[in-house]
């Protein structure tokens, strides 16, 4: 399915996509020649994967950002965002032939779209949720929104803010009701690493409209995005449930998992080992322990709950929060008995750390465990070494010493700790370091000839 025909699909005669007069046909054969434009705002990690597909299925995609290099790097066919496979050949392609163009002009780019999708950063303000992004698109597309446009929500927010902000402000700003437009949450199931992949179909598409209508549109679009199947849940606030449910699942059981590994350590027991087995139970999913819970997700979307419902008991996410956000302090603690085991005395041992982002293969350092371990490290006086070849600004790591990559078998070294799962430390000679390592994220293979430790893993007693 592509835009490509006789015709360029952007120079396609514009039509309406929240149309109860149209047929699922009629929109579907409309959404696949370009007759309704599409407008991404937010070309980011995941807005330029998800523009891109759009663009290809579609062929008339117009790709909005407020940072003026990425829409100069997309309208040159360049691509941004790294490690994403497929994702630079497509964006060439799509631009090439002129199904995806970028500009920083939110309201020209709504006054010429039908669909508006909605892909910026949703963030916390401390604990309380942050939609200041999301507003801000909001108010470029209410002034540019027509009669029979649809607002599709992907950036994760909290449940109920299609229905009780995004619809309100649209209509504040555009005169229009709904029933005159749409807006459906379709919120966005994709990993760094495998955008392209999970956008076209890894999991089914969840979306959720503020009126039947929007349900059925976004039904149909989404029906041309994904290979897999399309499930239109009974409204907008439902899907964005759907999200923030799955991020609040992760992030719980990954505290379980953590709590776990407490106890183990207690037992002289591998919680890993003990975790394997008991996942053989069909029921049981218990998680991965490790340094701590980082990215602008999991450990965000839990106060999309408790920060935006305060009058809801939120003991069980606030502890699960408490349990993850104590995993690097607990990791400082776990290298320190690892230094004292093998007889690293002295005040001042020298810890290399590997990875400072928040997991494996992403740039990503927001709440991640890597810089709070660096800093609780460096505050017990320890020489801190780390090194990380997705983290271009160090700034912010004072107090540490950066080690390029090409230089990390040549560091003499007390101990090692990997922090964050990159596929560059996986063939590091390990025994070169001469110094035990604590494999936070379950990095390397089992024959290293190394003391290696985990987190709840056995330790010399
Ligand atoms: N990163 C991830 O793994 C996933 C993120 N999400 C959701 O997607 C949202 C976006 O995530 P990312 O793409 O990773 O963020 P990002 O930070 O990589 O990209 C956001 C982009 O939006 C642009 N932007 C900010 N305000 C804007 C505005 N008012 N109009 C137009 N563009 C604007 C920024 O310049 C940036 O290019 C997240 O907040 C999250 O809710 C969902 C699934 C996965
Ligand atoms: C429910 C779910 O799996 N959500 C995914 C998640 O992706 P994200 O990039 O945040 O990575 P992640 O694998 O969840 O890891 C988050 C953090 O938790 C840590 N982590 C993860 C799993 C685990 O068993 N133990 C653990 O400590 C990771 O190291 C990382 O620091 O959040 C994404 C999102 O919503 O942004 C979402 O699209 C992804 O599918």
């Amino acid at each position: 399915m592509t835009g490509e025909g006789t015709m360029r699909a952007v120079d396609a005669p514009r039509r309406a996509a929240y149309d109860p007069s149209a047929s699922d046909a009629e929109l579907r054969e409309a959404f696949l020649a370009g007759e309704i434009p599409v407008a991404v705002y937010g070309l980011g990690k995941m807005g330029l994967p998800l523009a891109a597909v759009y663009a290809d299925v579609c062929g008339n995609v117009t790709g909005v950002d407020v940072d003026e290099s990425v829409v100069e790097t997309v309208s040159g066919g360049g691509c941004h965002v790294e490690r994403e496979p497929g994702l630079p050949d497509l964006v060439a392609d799509v631009v090439d032939r002129g199904a995806l163009s970028a500009t920083s002009d939110p309201v020209a780019a709504a006054r010429a779209a039908s669909v508006h999708v909605v892909m910026v950063p949703t963030l916390l303000d401390g604990h309380e949720p942050d939609l200041s992004t999301v507003e801000a698109a909001l108010e470029s597309i209410g002034a540019g929104l027509s009669p029979g446009d649809l607002v599709v929500v992907e950036c994760t927010v909290p449940p109920r803010t299609t229905r009780d902000v995004v619809v309100p402000t649209l209509a504040r700003i555009s005169g229009l009701e709904v029933g005159e437009f749409g807006a459906a949450a379709c919120p966005e199931r994709t990993s760094s690493g495998r955008a392209l992949e999970d956008v076209r179909g890894a999991y089914p598409k969840v979306v959720g409209g503020v009126d039947a209508e929007s349900t059925r549109v976004a039904s149909i679009i989404y029906g041309e995005i994904t290979s897999n199947d399309v499930i239109a849940t009974t409204d907008a606030a439902t899907a964005e449930a759907v999200k923030v449910f799955e991020g609040v699942y992760r992030d719980v059981n990954i505290a379980v998992a953590n709590q776990l590994a407490r106890y183990a350590e207690t037992l002289d027991v591998d919680v890993n080992e003990a975790i394997e087995v008991a996942n053989t139970q069909p029921y049981c999913d218990i998680h991965t322990p490790g340094p701590g819970v980082g990215g602008h997700c999991i450990p965000v979307y839990p106060y999309f709950l408790a920060g935006a419902f305060p009058e809801v008991d939120a003991g069980l996410l606030h502890a699960a929060r408490d349990v993850n956000d104590s995993m690097p302090e607990h990791t400082v603690a776990l290298l320190e008995a690892m230094l004292d085991a093998h007889g690293v005395d002295g005040d001042a041992p020298t810890v290399l750390l590997l990875g400072l982002a928040y997991r494996g293969n992403v740039a990503e350092l927001r709440y991640s465990p890597g810089p709070v371990v660096a800093r609780e490290l460096a505050a017990t006086g320890a020489r801190v070494l780390a090194a990380d070849p997705f983290v271009d600004d160090w700034t912010e790591f004072e107090g540490v010493e950066r080690v390029p990559m090409d230089l990390l078998d040549s560091q003499n070294v007390d101990a090692v700790a990997v922090l964050a799962g990159h596929d560059e430390f996986r063939d590091l000679d390990w025994a070169a370091f001469d110094a035990p390592v604590m494999d936070g994220r379950f990095l390397l293979p089992e024959d290293v000839d190394a003391p290696v430790y985990t987190v709840g893993g056995r330790w010399p007693r």
